[in-house]
């Protein structure tokens, strides 16, 4: 399994880091073997399995349930999982035992969590604590109702000048790695170019350390309001339709099940049973 001293390795040798969301144990066995170096239990788990319309109603139990199924299915590969809505903006012990749960139950190796100057502090408690801590700035999805929607962040020099200062405090406060979410290209290699630690982009350009996509959105898999700088590598969907059509379509046509599918009794205990010897037949 890679580690944090080899994904700031990889950053080192411009050798691109390809990480990708997963939330259960067949996704996350399909990713393993597809040669992924990291997968992220991201909270989009809401909107792209859960069907919430946001990432807001996800819950620290429905991270934890998922971060299980990953790690069942990915046993080789450092999984990161979210810190879901809220739960890292009250006091530290409560943050602490959301964090206690998704690493020592669920089997988490890394937490990730959004925002800039606002958790810094706790970030450098987790990390202090022994936990990898990995950033999230730009588009921060938990924030949509602040932000106004989902759009891309850091376009004016004011903002970005902050998104940079609030990436190094990140790096400061003891983060192996960031997401930066939706910002222009320039954004994203400033950024690469003045962090020690990974930058993985999403909607952030070619020059970042990484790339990070939805598992969804890779395979065509039924994701809604696709955002422009998702490339989808296969249509998943369509294969899955007309194979669930053809299933329907067999077994209103009797076509299905056939002998191969079927099990059978030996002839004795036919005979047995058709011999009335059943009490309380009719019964
Ligand atoms: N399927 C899926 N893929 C994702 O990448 C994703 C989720 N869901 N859910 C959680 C967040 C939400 N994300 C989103 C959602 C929409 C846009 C989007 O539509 N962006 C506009 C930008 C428009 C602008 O500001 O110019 C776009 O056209 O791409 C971007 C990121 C990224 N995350
Ligand atoms: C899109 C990625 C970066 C994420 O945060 C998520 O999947 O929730």
């Amino acid at each position: 399994m890679k580690t944090t001293a080899n994904f700031r390795k990889m950053k080192r040798d411009n050798d691109p880091i390809a990480m990708l969301t997963a939330y259960d144990a067949p996704s996350a066995r399909l990713a393993e073997r597809a040669g992924v170096d990291l997968l992220l239990v991201g909270d989009s788990l809401g909107m792209v399995v859960l069907g919430y319309d946001s990432t807001i109603p996800v819950t620290v139990d429905d991270m934890v349930l998922h971060t299980k199924a990953v790690k069942r299915g990915a046993r080789e590969t450092f999984v990161v999982t979210d810190l879901p809505f809220l739960s890292y903006h009250s006091d530290f012990s409560e943050t602490a035992g959301y964090v206690k749960r998704l690493t020592q139950e669920a089997g988490a190796d890394a937490v990730k969590l959004e925002g800039g100057m606002e958790v810094t502090e706790t970030v450098k408690k987790l990390v202090q604590a022994g936990v990898p801590v990995m950033g999230h700035l730009g588009l921060t999805p938990q924030s949509v109702g602040v932000l106004g929607g989902y759009k891309v962040q850091g376009k004016q020099s004011p903002d970005a000048e902050k998104l940079i200062r609030e990436a190094q405090a990140l790096e400061d406060a003891g983060a192996f790695a960031i997401v930066i979410e939706c910002v222009p290209r320039q954004l994203g290699q400033v950024m690469t170019e003045r962090l020690n630690i990974p930058v993985i982009g999403i909607g952030a350009g070619a020059d970042t350390d990484g790339q990070v996509l939805v598992y969804h959105d890779v395979i065509g898999y039924e994701s809604e309001n696709v955002p422009k700088f998702v490339h989808q590598y296969t249509n998943i969907s369509s294969l899955i339709e007309q194979g669930l059509a053809r299933y329907v379509n067999d077994v209103k046509e009797c076509a299905f099940p056939q002998q191969k599918h079927t099990y059978t009794m030996k002839e004795d205990q036919l005979q047995e049973l058709y011999s009335g010897r059943f009490v309380g037949e009719g019964n």
